[in-house]
């Protein structure tokens, strides 16, 4: 069995102690006991890292999500860590004791680094699996992409890294699929090439696991991560009514009295 981490001998505590509730170490707990309401980090699955400058607040691996505390929370600084050759040895500034940090945590912190995220949420919703497993019926080469277009909560996306404003209603949204692998932290290869493909992508599909959404803020992450989980169901139930994701809709120009 792997060790717990070890913990750095000054162990900064004080990074996890705040009577704000905007803290990310009071924010990760509360989201997580949100989200188990929701089947989206059911069973120790799924969990939220968020970003505060240059410090990056992680829950550990294994815990029952909804019931973590501050005091549980591990944080890592993303200029020790990038300035590290090791990438799978991560030197933490607070590690709490008997645990191990996420296996989500590579990740995680590839949508900080890469897409300059401010938080990145990741579930096991039943309806993002649901839509991986439809996707896969519709054979190789069809898989790789959720795809929805013509439905209002599309809105609820931006538009990308680095671009200003949101989709529109008639804006097709495009999200990528990767294959699961066996250990999560395994994913990161295919979860950074997928951004690489995909450069104003806010999430990524794992095939039989879940969905990755990101976004600049904790309001924007949670948001996106929202209508997605909405759009999921929706296609899950389009597709057992025989209703198309895409459809070719005319834009309605709304007539003005003059
Ligand atoms: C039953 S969960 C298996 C691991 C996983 O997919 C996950 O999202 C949770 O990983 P963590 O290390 O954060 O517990
Ligand atoms: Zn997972």
């Amino acid at each position: 069995m792997t060790p717990p981490n070890p913990q750095p001998a000054n162990n900064n505590d004080h990074l996890v102690q705040s009577d704000d509730p905007e803290h990310p170490a009071n924010l990760i707990p509360a989201l997580c006991a949100k989200f188990w309401t929701l089947g989206w980090v059911t069973g120790t699955g799924g969990g939220a890292s968020i970003r505060d400058g240059d410090l990056v607040y992680i829950a550990p691996s294994g815990v029952q999500k909804e019931l973590m505390k501050p005091s549980d929370i591990y944080v890592l600084s993303l200029a020790a860590q990038a300035a590290s050759l090791d990438r799978r040895n991560r030197i933490y500034l607070r590690s709490p004791p008997n645990h191990k940090p996420s296996q989500c945590t590579p990740l995680f912190l590839a949508a900080f680094n890469k897409r300059g995220a401010g938080c990145c949420i990741h579930t096991h919703s039943h309806w993002a699996v649901l839509v991986t497993l439809i996707l896969e019926q519709q054979g190789p080469g069809k898989d790789r992409e959720f795809r929805i277009n013509n439905i209002e909560q599309i809105k609820g996306f931006g538009r990308g890294y680095g671009k200003t404003g949101n989709l529109g209603y008639h804006d097709t949204l495009v999200i990528p699929v990767i294959e699961n692998t066996a250990h999560e932290e395994d994913l990161t290869e295919f979860l950074e090439e997928a951004m690489d493909k995909y450069p104003d992508t806010y999430a990524v599909l794992v095939r039989r696991h879940g969905v990755y959404v990101w976004g600049e803020t904790v309001h924007k992450a949670k948001t996106q991560c929202e209508s997605l989980d909405y759009l999921f169901q929706l296609a899950v139930e389009m597709k057992q009514l025989g209703l198309p994701w895409i459809t070719d809709i005319e834009p309605v120009v709304p007539r003005r009295n003059s």
